[in-house]
């Protein structure tokens, strides 16, 4: 798929491909029968009913998991509103390819795939006070490379990104998309005093004033208020549920970057389900309005996939159980 035009776009959201129904109710069938009292994993039991039904097999385990780490700079930052200098974010993208950043430990950890994407970084996006982020060509290039970014083989997906400003971005986007006061989704992201937080409440307050069209419209809401790295994690959870690979959502930017497709279409996010729940303020509420309960509570708040990537292990956990339980037929145990 060649994104051409943003109709482009709304078309890879509008024709989604769905959940297999058959192989969700051999799952459901299979964990009725497997050795423990019914429901006693918790949770568990539903994380691999789920997945069954996207990948359309009643017993699949996980074997080719896939964190892609987007990054993007943002011209917000003129404004001041990280910790941190933009420079960073160009820093970690070093430290990301020499394996030194935290989402490497974990990915070798959980033994997912870990790749690189760094968006035009000498470009950054306009600041969103004064008009969109992003032209069309601009974001629908971000875009594709989430898109094109996904592994084909892959049978899990982690987004996660690195982009100084883009805490800002996300409160932007949430506060488009849903209203209220732009002092509801601010946080301390990088780790902003008081009045880094009052700052960067106004500067929301202004990106929403100086971008009407975001208000309420996921993809306008992802191009002016949002980043290159925000974009194409949009991309790459839109390829996923193309190809039926389930996705696990990382913290506050991620999951604002996903809350735009589930705004511009209800099912989007069918196939993904929220890693942690971020120490970041607003994440709680976010993840609220896309309907999502997160897996893991650790007090987490770096982004880069880290969360999610941690989540990785529950997921492939569940399906360990699943997939490789005996029954109680198999096993000799009377079934109550
Ligand atoms: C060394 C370092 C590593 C990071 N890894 C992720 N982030 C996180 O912090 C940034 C967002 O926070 P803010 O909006 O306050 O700039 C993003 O890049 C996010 O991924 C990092 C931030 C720093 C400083
Ligand atoms: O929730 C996140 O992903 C997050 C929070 C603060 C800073 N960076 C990322």
């Amino acid at each position: 798929m060649q994104f051409a035009s943003l109709d482009d776009i709304c078309a890879a959201l509008r024709d989604l491909t769905d959940v297999d129904q058959k192989a969700m109710a051999a799952a459901r069938a299979r964990d009725a029968v497997l050795t423990k009292p019914p429901g006693a994993l918790g949770r568990l039991e539903e994380i691999a009913i789920w997945y069954c039904g996207w990948r359309g097999d009643a017993r699949p385990e996980v074997t080719a998991p896939q964190i892609i780490v987007f990054a993007g700079n943002h011209g917000v930052t003129a404004r001041g509103v990280s910790a941190f200098p933009a420079d960073v974010t160009e820093q970690m993208v070093l430290n990301f390819q020499a394996g030194g950043a935290a989402v490497n430990q974990l990915a070798r950890t959980v033994g997912a795939r870990m790749d690189v994407h760094a968006l035009a970084l000498d470009v950054p996006t306009a600041d969103f006070t004064e008009g969109p982020a992003m032209n069309d060509a601009e974001f629908l290039q971000a875009v594709q490379t989430g898109w094109d970014a996904v592994d084909t083989q892959a049978d899990l997906l982690v987004t996660g990104e690195m982009g100084i400003g883009n805490t800002t971005s996300a409160a932007a986007i949430a506060h488009a998309l849903y209203g209220g006061q732009s002092t509801d989704w601010v946080g301390r992201g990088t780790g902003v005093d008081e009045s880094g937080l009052a700052l960067k409440a106004a500067v929301v307050a202004e990106g929403l004033a100086a971008n009407p069209q975001a208000e309420g419209d996921g993809l306008e809401a992802l191009r002016c208020l949002g980043g290159r790295e925000l974009a194409a994690m949009a991309g790459a959870i839109l390829r996923a549920r193309h190809l039926r690979i389930p996705v696990i959502l990382d913290g506050f930017i991620c999951t604002a970057a996903a809350a735009c497709l589930h705004a511009a279409n209800p099912r989007a996010l069918g196939h993904a389900m929220a890693g942690h729940k971020s120490a970041e303020g607003a994440h709680q509420a976010l993840l609220e309005r896309i309907g999502k309960a997160p897996l893991l509570d650790l007090g987490m708040r770096l982004g880069e996939g880290s969360g999610a990537a941690l989540a990785i292990s529950v997921v492939k956990a569940a399906l360990a159980c699943h997939s490789g339980m005996a029954t109680f037929a198999e096993a000799g145990v009377s079934d109550g």
